[in-house]
């Protein structure tokens, strides 16, 4: 019922009264400070969140991004919760007011801040441990809520995409003192900045993944991404032109990323001449590299990693993966370049158990002593085979683990799958080694005529023979290629393409 000169004149003497038996001190948090957006209130917001203080409080502003599926509680104006931490309590209030509005010539708006109170002789420790505590929890929580993104390289730019992996450290089945010497290697990494700086080195660590296929090489990678919220630059080396090109890419990436150069024997001579692509990968690996108009050469690599350039940005992974790592040059497996050295091997029994309870939520089974058995017996079977095999029965947990056990007892020759890449040969390679055999000794003298598959491939020779006249008659080619086969030539259809393969190569 007072005017609010004699309120705020009222208020000032009675807080000027009662100020030295006054226990409490108190800090302001506004949202603007001198009109700029205060930094420091959206650290306590975040804090709040990050904390679930705001659980306490009668009244709260409930409200949801657009893109979030989580509800966010948040105090309502007046509130006040409670903080104990180190046995320390804190008071945290939500204030709001109106400020301007046609009294004060203009437009009306609200001012929030937070109110932080605790006693006066906690000052010390608020100022000091209470405060960074809050900042810290409140960075955390911001960086859980980081959305990441996928770049690839087009030439020296990148470009950049969502990027959604469900991949992560529970879901990826591997040996468990490894995954957790791994987890702790990137924890220490990521709270390196000071030790990084205080021993002279640039912030940046680097992993090499090596393993057969299907180990999970590329789920890592994601789950590393998503453990540390960092973004991954996916570099693919064939698309670069030269080494300014990887430079400039290279400057081009920001900090908290990963960037990842996957099968890098396949994309990198270490002789210094690049391959033609990663389709060397799947097909003939070893065949000598096709023409290429990019000049990245190792030494560019190498200064990638672990050169000056290397270090414009802070904060980075360099992940390599690779099937071969024998063929690695040593200069790129030297300590400080490539810090982690990380096998992913084929299933453990340890690796088969956290698969199962991922995939069939179990823990345990009567077969998983089979299983066991058949795995420490010598069996080799990488978890991608494993999770298709319980992916296909994860309704049916006995079918799931009998089919596998199964696939394991099965002897190698009848596995249709290869355990690795090497060892069985790509079946379009296979192909042309068992036509060639068959026109190189003459379709009749072939050792095992009797055997279905040598009379298919002679019905093949001939339907092709038959395809190289009728071709020459329509072309009216000059005819050359009647007479391939008697040389011992290979020819084949591909896609409904006639290809001749002499003996030097061409195609
Ligand atoms: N260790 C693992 N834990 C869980 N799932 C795995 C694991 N390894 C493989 N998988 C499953 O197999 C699929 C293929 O694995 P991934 O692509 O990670 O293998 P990779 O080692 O990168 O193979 P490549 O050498 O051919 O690139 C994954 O999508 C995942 O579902
Ligand atoms: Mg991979």
């Amino acid at each position: 019922f007072l005017p609010p000169e004699l309120n705020e004149f009222l208020v000032k003497w009675w807080e000027r009264l009662i100020k030295p038996v006054n226990p409490f001190c108190v800090f302001h948090v506004p949202e603007l400070e001198s009109n700029i957006t205060n930094d420091l209130y959206r650290v306590v917001q975040l804090h709040m969140r990050a904390a679930k203080l705001s659980k306490d409080a009668d009244e709260l502003v409930l409200s949801r991004d657009e893109n979030e599926k989580d509800i966010t509680f948040s105090l309502a104006a007046g509130e006040v919760v409670t903080e104990t931490y180190e046995g320390v309590t804190v008071w945290w209030t939500h204030r709001t007011e109106k400020s301007g509005g046609k009294d004060n010539g203009g437009e009306e708006f609200e001012k929030s801040e937070f109110e932080l109170k605790f006693r006066k002789k906690d000052k010390e420790f608020v100022m000091k441990k209470y405060l960074e505590y809050v900042t810290d929890n409140a960075s955390e929580f911001r960086r859980q809520l980081r959305e990441l993104s996928l770049y690839s390289n087009n030439d020296c730019y990148w470009e950049c995409h969502n990027f959604k992996h469900p991949s992560n450290f529970d879901t990826l089945a591997m040996e468990p003192e490894l995954k957790a010497k791994v987890k702790a290697d990137l924890d220490s990494f990521m709270r390196g900045e000071e030790f990084f700086h205080k021993v002279g080195r640039a912030w940046k660590r680097g992993y090499l993944l090596y393993g057969p296929p299907g180990t999970g090489k590329s789920s890592m990678i994601a789950a590393i991404a998503n453990y540390l919220k960092y973004n991954v630059y996916d570099l693919e080396l064939t698309q670069v032109y030269n080494n300014n090109s990887l430079k400039q890419l290279l400057v081009n990436t920001t900090s908290k990323s990963i960037i990842v150069i996957e099968d890098i024997d396949c994309s990198l001579d270490l002789a210094g001449q690049r391959k033609a692509g990663k389709e060397g990968k799947s097909s003939n690996r070893d065949e000598p590299t096709t023409e290429s108009t990019s000049s990245v050469t190792l030494s560019g690599l190498l200064n990638f990693t672990d050169g000056l350039w290397s270090c414009c940005g802070d904060e980075r992974i360099i992940i390599f993966t690779t099937n071969h790592v024998e063929k690695l040059d040593a200069a790129l497996l030297r300590p400080g370049r490539m810090d982690m050295h990380i096998h992913m091997s084929y299933c453990s029994f340890e690796t088969f158990k956290a698969l199962a309870k991922n995939y069939l939520s179990i823990d345990d089974h009567p077969l998983f002593g089979d299983v066991k058995n058949l795995l420490e017996g010598g069996k080799l079977i990488t978890p991608a085979q494993v999770t298709e095999h319980l992916f296909g029965n994860r309704d049916d947990p006995n079918a799931a683990i009998t089919v596998l056990i199964e696939w394991l007892q099965k002897p190698e020759e009848q596995k249709p799958e290869s355990t690795t890449k090497d060892e069985t040969k790509d079946t379009n390679e296979e192909k042309k080694e068992e036509v060639a055999a068959v026109t190189e000794n003459g379709a009749a003298e072939n050792g095992d005529s009797s055997s279905a598959e040598s009379a298919e491939l002679r019905q093949e020779v001939s339907l092709l023979k038959e395809k190289v006249q009728t071709l020459e008659k329509n072309f009216n080619q000059k005819p050359a290629k009647a007479d391939i086969m008697s040389n011992g030539e290979v020819l084949q259809v591909e896609n409904g393409d006639l290809h001749h393969e002499s003996d030097d190569g061409d195609v």
